[in-house]
């Protein structure tokens, strides 16, 4: 391995430290990657299908492997996360002693507050903590991309009569609903615990956890409460590619998808998911990504505002998520462009029964790409805007490497909206 993969000492040490409890490393091992911190190299060919990592059940950090004495002082409906955040910020230093050498492979706090937007400052649209600095308002301009944000510059956003889940917009409001709602849990019971420390274990189970169903219990409803720290496991960093991760009372098992050579980077995948999602969640995005996509719900309930036009949305199950990637806009996008001109009955035969009373295919287009078009000037007034905040120091030269992450994201969505333009064709 070239000295520029090395991992350094802490990781070496770690590794040896794995090995030697019984986790098998077939052909990986970790190695610093630009950009990515560390990751997994491999050290010989793999061919798809063969293991690249086994952990031993024994190792994996577990709600079960808390004590109950730790567990008990929580309401029964706080969250495994929670109570794994709590424990790590809480137990004693002899309780931890296990997990000491691992730990110290884990990113920094300041690595989370570099790459995630929620903690990133006020003037970038980051949120307000209980540790914010109280002189950093926030901009009157949004820069997040609006599937981060819920929240636009240019576009008069349209309301949504009905509450419906969308797992890809408003992400950012999901995701501080679900840390305030954890910390107001472990405050319950632990009133005097730091906020650092809490929110730093919540988001390094947030970013580096798996998927876990102890042998003798149920998976639970949400899959967010089936979760495990894997040591080792957790160098994996994401791709989009396929998955094969097994797990049964003795083993987690990770195999890999594709061919990969001596030095290449093995990767795992953490979900199907765009880009604003891995930024949101994971402090990153990647260059390509053929399946990203952005939304245009905010868009279309601005032309869809009546609420009869919302009810036959809602009743045929077109309601929102209407997505666009750069091969053109889903299925549900034309629907509901074909309802901002038809008339409730022949929408409804249209789409229910195929027929083509009142429908226009040029209209439709026509509407789609006006929804593109207001898309695409919002990303071109942010990322001025965003040009204009760095020059005039109103963002700090120190959050720089911030907002060019920004620029280049909203140069990714205007790929996307320029892609689906082309899709979209006005034909005579
Ligand atoms: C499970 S950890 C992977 C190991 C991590 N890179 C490290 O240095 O410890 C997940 C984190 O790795 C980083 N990451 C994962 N995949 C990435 C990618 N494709 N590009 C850049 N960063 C990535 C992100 O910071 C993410 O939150």
């Amino acid at each position: 391995m070239s000295s520029d993969w090395s991992p350094g000492e802490v990781h070496e040490t770690f590794t040896e430290w794995a090995l030697a409890q019984g986790v098998i490393a077939n052909k990986v091992r970790p190695a610093r990657f630009p950009g990515r911190g560390l990751g997994m190299i491999a050290t010989e060919k793999i061919e798809a299908g063969e293991f690249v990592v086994k952990i031993p059940t024994t190792l994996i950090l577990t709600r079960e492997k808390i004590p109950s004495s730790f567990r008990s002082q929580f309401r029964e409906d706080t969250r495994v996360q929670a109570i794994m955040a709590a424990y790590l910020t809480c137990a004693s230093a002899e309780e931890l002693a296990p997990y000491d050498l691992w730990r110290k492979t884990w990113p920094t706090r300041q690595c989370f507050e570099d790459s995630l937007p929620m903690l990133w400052p006020r003037s970038l649209g980051g949120l307000t903590w209980p540790d914010t600095d109280p002189n950093d308002s926030p901009s009157k301009m949004n820069y997040l991309p609006p599937c981060i944000s819920g929240t636009w510059n240019q576009v008069k956003q349209g309301r949504a009569l009905k509450q419906y889940e969308s797992d890809h917009q408003n992400l950012v409001k999901q995701q501080e609903k679900r840390i305030r709602t954890a910390w107001e849990d472990v405050k319950a019971a632990i009133p005097d615990i730091d906020w650092k420390g809490f929110s730093y274990h919540w988001l390094i189970l947030n970013t580096r956890s798996f998927y876990w169903v102890a042998p003798d219990q149920e998976a639970p409803e949400d899959r967010n409460d089936a979760m495990a720290l894997l040591p080792f496991a957790d160098y994996f960093n994401h791709s989009d590619i396929e998955c094969d991760v097994k797990f049964d009372e003795s083993q987690y098992t990770l195999s890999a998808t594709e061919n990969y050579e001596s030095g290449d980077e093995v990767y795992m995948n953490y979900g199907s998911h765009p880009n604003d999602f891995l930024l949101t969640e994971y402090g990153f995005f990647l260059d390509k990504h053929d399946s990203d996509c952005i939304y245009l719900d905010d868009i279309i309930f601005r032309d869809l505002a009546s609420p009869e036009k919302q009810e036959e949305l809602w009743l045929n199950q077109y309601y929102g998520d209407y997505s666009v990637t750069s091969d053109g806009v889903c299925y549900r996008t034309e629907v509901a462009a074909c309802l901002v001109y038809m008339e409730e009955e022949q929408w409804r035969n249209h789409v229910l029964e195929g027929s083509e009373e009142g429908f226009d295919e040029k209209k439709t287009n026509i509407i789609i790409q006006g929804w593109l078009k207001a898309y695409l000037s919002e990303a071109e007034v942010t990322v001025s805007a965003l040009h204009t905040a760095m020059k005039s120091g109103a963002v700090p030269e120190a959050h720089h490497g911030k907002a060019e992450a920004l620029i280049r994201r909203w140069a990714q969505i205007h790929r996307v909206l320029e892609g689906a333009l082309s899709a979209t064709s006005l034909s005579d």
